[in-house]
This record gives structure tokens, C-alpha cells and sequence, in this order.
């Protein structure tokens, strides 16, 4: 199984990095990769451009055997859904291998106003970590595509949702940015490669 963490990484912090990592361990992925977008269609848009955004998941992610970065986002033209590049993975991995986009609680509230969002999960299987500050959708549209244990993700391409506990960790890059325009240190948030990155060029300001 691949897993996919799309984001708008402005910055990547060591939440993206451990959560990433519990996940792709517990799931027994054999890859997990890191999509930066280029241009969210659903928030204001980042304030590191799209290749400073793109160093930084090179930089945070090295060394790490189970980490891959992918830009295939940044390559592309226009806003950047999901469903697309969840489409475009299919054409280059086929349509056996399972594939599961992993999200956090914050962003799966959102899931059902996302573009074509019926169509993605034709596509992938969606892993939803915890995030401080987010309970879980109390809707329980998924119930019928509730996978109880992960071994249940391995045996189909796409189309589950299973619901992970990850350590829990109170950083956002919301808050890194804020940091860095009040000119505090955001030391010890993010690798040391990656703030090293932020002071020159000087980023956030
Ligand atoms: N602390 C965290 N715990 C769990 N999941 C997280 C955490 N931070 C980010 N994520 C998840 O990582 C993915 C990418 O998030 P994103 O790049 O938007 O980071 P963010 O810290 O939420 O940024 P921002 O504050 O700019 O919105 C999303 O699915 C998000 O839910
Ligand atoms: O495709 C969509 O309509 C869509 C709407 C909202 C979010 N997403 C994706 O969800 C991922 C996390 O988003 P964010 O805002 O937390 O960086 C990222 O890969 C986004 O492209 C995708």
C-alpha cells in the first residue's frame, strides 16, 4: 500500500513528519508520499512560493527510507484537487495497488465539500489522523465504508476510511508563520534543515 499526504506544507513541521511516519508504520505502507500543492482551491494562498514549499518537504523528508516526495501538484496547471492527482497516481501505479490519502481530522470535516469528492474515494482509501482541537465528524456518513482494522485497507485498492490515533501534537504551520512574523524562534517545530531554510530566505516575515 502507497500512501499519499497531500498539503500545503507552509512550512512542513515535525507534526506532518511523526504523524506521517505512525501512519505508514501502523498501515504497514511500504511508501508514504508527501504532494504539495500548488494552488489550494480551498484556503488563501501560501506565503512561500511553490518551490520553497516544495525544498522544504525535500529537506524535512531526507533520510527517511519510507518518505518520497512527489510533485506532480506543482507540475500542473490550475487548482490543485485531489481527485486529480489521485487520478493521475492511477495512471502511473495501476489500478490494483491500494493507495490511501491520509488526512487529518481538520481537513476530513471538510471532506464532502471537496471537488468531485464521491469520485476520490473510487480512488483511494482515506486514513483520518486525530488532530488536537478537532473531534470527529459526528455525521457518520462513512459508517457502510468503516474499515475496523487496517489489514482490511490491504485487501482492496480504494473506497475505505479508517480513523487513526496518532501522537498527539499542537503545532501548525498557521502557528509557525505567526512565530516568525513576531519574530520568535520557531526552533525545535520543524527540523533544523528547515529553519535553517526559513531564516535564509527569510521566509514569513
Ligand atoms: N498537528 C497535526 N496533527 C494531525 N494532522 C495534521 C497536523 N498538522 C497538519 N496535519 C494534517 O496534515 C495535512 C497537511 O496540512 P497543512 O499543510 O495544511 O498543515 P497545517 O499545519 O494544518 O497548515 P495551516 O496552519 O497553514 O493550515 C492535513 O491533512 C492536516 O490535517
Ligand atoms: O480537492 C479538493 O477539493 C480539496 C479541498 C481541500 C483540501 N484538499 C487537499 O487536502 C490536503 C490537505 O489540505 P490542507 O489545506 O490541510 O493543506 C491537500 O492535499 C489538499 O489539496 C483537496
Amino acid at each position: 500500500m502507497i500512501g499519499i499526504m497531500g498539503g500545503t506544507f507552509d512550512p512542513i513541521h515535525f507534526a506532518h513528519l511523526r504523524t506521517a511516519l505512525e501512519i505508514a508504520e501502523s498501515c504497514g505502507m511500504e511508501q508514504l508520499r508527501f504532494i504539495p500543492g500548488s494552488v489550494p482551491p480551498h484556503r488563501p494562498q501560501p506565503k512561500a512560493s511553490a518551490e520553497q514549499r516544495w525544498e522544504m518537504v525535500n529537506l524535512a523528508i531526507a533520510g527517511e527510507p519510507l518518505f518520497q516526495a512527489d510533485r506532480r501538484e506543482l507540475d500542473r496547471q490550475g487548482n490543485s484537487y485531489t481527485v486529480d492527482t489521485l487520478s493521475s497516481l492511477r495512471a502511473d501505479l495501476g489500478t490494483k495497488l491500494p493507495l490511501a490519502f491520509v488526512l487529518g481530522m481538520d481537513a476530513f470535516l471538510a471532506f464532502r465539500s471537496w471537488h468531485r469528492w464521491q469520485d476520490i474515494m473510487q480512488l483511494a482509501h482515506l486514513v483520518v489522523m486525530s488532530r488536537p482541537g478537532y473531534a470527529p465528524d459526528p455525521q457518520d456518513w462513512y459508517g457502510e465504508l468503516l474499515a475496523q482494522t487496517t489489514c482490511e485497507l490491504r485487501s482492496t485498492a480504494a473506497g475505505r476510511v479508517t480513523f487513526l490515533s496518532v501522537t498527539p501534537l499542537e503545532i501548525s504551520a498557521t502557528k509557525i508563520r505567526e512565530a516568525c512574523k513576531a519574530k520568535k524562534s520557531v526552533r525545535f517545530l520543524l527540523p533544523d534543515a528547515v529553519y535553517q531554510y526559513i531564516q535564509e530566505h527569510s521566509l514569513y516575515h
